[in-house]
């Protein structure tokens, strides 16, 4: 399939290598206002595709984007150390308002794939910037953080993340849910399958846990600057799912009727990522502490879309 990636920085680039190397992506076009960046990109990953599947990689314009499955939006700022990715609403959304419609001139029938933060009200803005349905306006939104709770919780139980089913919802962000309460590992319920595994969880345990899968960016942003890996291999499993039609359940950002009351606000759950993007979505169990944490996660996204709504075009 061919890929567009609009933001050819660290987060856009590191995507479109992962996406050659996973074999997701058998052409990658990148764009960016900084051209000379973008060539030098797409030169630098187009040297490590004879160690992976065949693809072409190229700079391009945004005409360059025509026939385009997926687009990925990666374009705008990113957090400073200490900055909250909701900080950066006005000045994302300002770049959206400049990209979309450039975007979909040349890819009309292209899947966006927002990246750029703050994510869920970044995809909320560009479904209503772009008129497309929501099934087709996706946010990798959760899928950076299940990963990463599920990397966290496996490397505490000594088995491999495949091996441990664990997910998070509501905002990329913050306000973040992680979902103890249907977590599991070995076919059981995760406080029982580590006491199998000798390895029994602690309440200690659980709070490093969320601790280290809701503060990870700040942390890895103090430390280098940025992230990219983990969101580039998130972003290129979504692109798999696309291109490859799987029907894979993946924690994903979309713009909803309603969650929990709260209406018309973008935030992560499970959904069913096909061809056609967002095929269902699937509201998990929660306990009650569970549900009252992701309201608050609505509402909180909520109030922040619509501080920013007034001056969308
Ligand atoms: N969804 C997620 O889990 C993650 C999201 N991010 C977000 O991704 C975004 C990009 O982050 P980085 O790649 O680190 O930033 P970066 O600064 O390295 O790259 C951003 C690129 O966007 C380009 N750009 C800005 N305005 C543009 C416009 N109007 N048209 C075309 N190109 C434009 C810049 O020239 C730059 O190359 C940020 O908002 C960041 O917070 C970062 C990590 C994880
Ligand atoms: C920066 C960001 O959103 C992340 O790494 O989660």
């Amino acid at each position: 399939m061919k890929v567009g990636i609009v933001g050819a920085g660290a987060v856009g680039a590191t995507a479109g290598f992962a996406m050659v190397m996973s074999g997701a992506a058998s052409e990658v076009v990148l764009v960016d206002m900084n051209e000379k960046l973008a060539a030098a990109q797409a030169q630098d990953i187009a040297h490590a595709v004879p160690f992976a599947r065949a693809a072409q990689v190229r700079q391009g314009g945004y005409a360059a984007l025509a026939g385009a499955g997926v687009v990925v939006l990666a374009a705008g700022v990113a957090q400073r150390p200490g900055e909250t990715r909701l900080q950066l609403l006005e000045r994302n959304a300002a770049v959206f308002g400049a990209i979309i419609p450039a975007v979909l001139a040349a890819a009309p029938d292209a899947i966006l794939l927002v990246a750029t933060n703050p994510l869920d009200v970044m995809t909320q803005i560009a479904t209503r910037i772009s008129g497309l349905p929501p099934s087709r306006v996706i946010g990798s939104g959760t899928i950076l953080d299940t990963a990463r709770f599920r990397a966290l919780l496996a490397d505490r139980l000594g088995v491999t993340p495949k091996s441990v089913h664990a997910h998070v919802v509501g905002e990329h962000g913050d306000s973040e849910v992680l979902l103890w309460s249907g977590a599991t590992v070995a076919c059981l319920p995760v406080d029982r399958g580590a006491e199998r595994l000798k390895r029994p969880l602690t309440a200690e345990d659980r709070a490093a846990i969320d601790e280290g899968v809701r503060r990870a960016a700040y942390r890895i942003i103090d430390g280098k600057g940025h992230t990219a890996f983990g969101i580039a291999g998130g972003l290129s499993r979504i692109v798999a799912a696309i291109a490859g039609d799987e029907r894979a359940v993946l924690t994903c950002s979309i713009l909803n009727d309603e969650v929990l009351g709260v209406p018309d606000v973008a935030l992560s759950l499970p959904r069913v990522i096909g061809a056609g993007g967002v095929l269902e979505t699937v509201m998990p169990d929660l306990s009650e502490e569970e549900a009252a944490a992701l309201k608050r996660s609505a509402e909180i996204l909520k109030e922040a879309v619509t501080s920013v709504e007034k001056s969308l075009p």
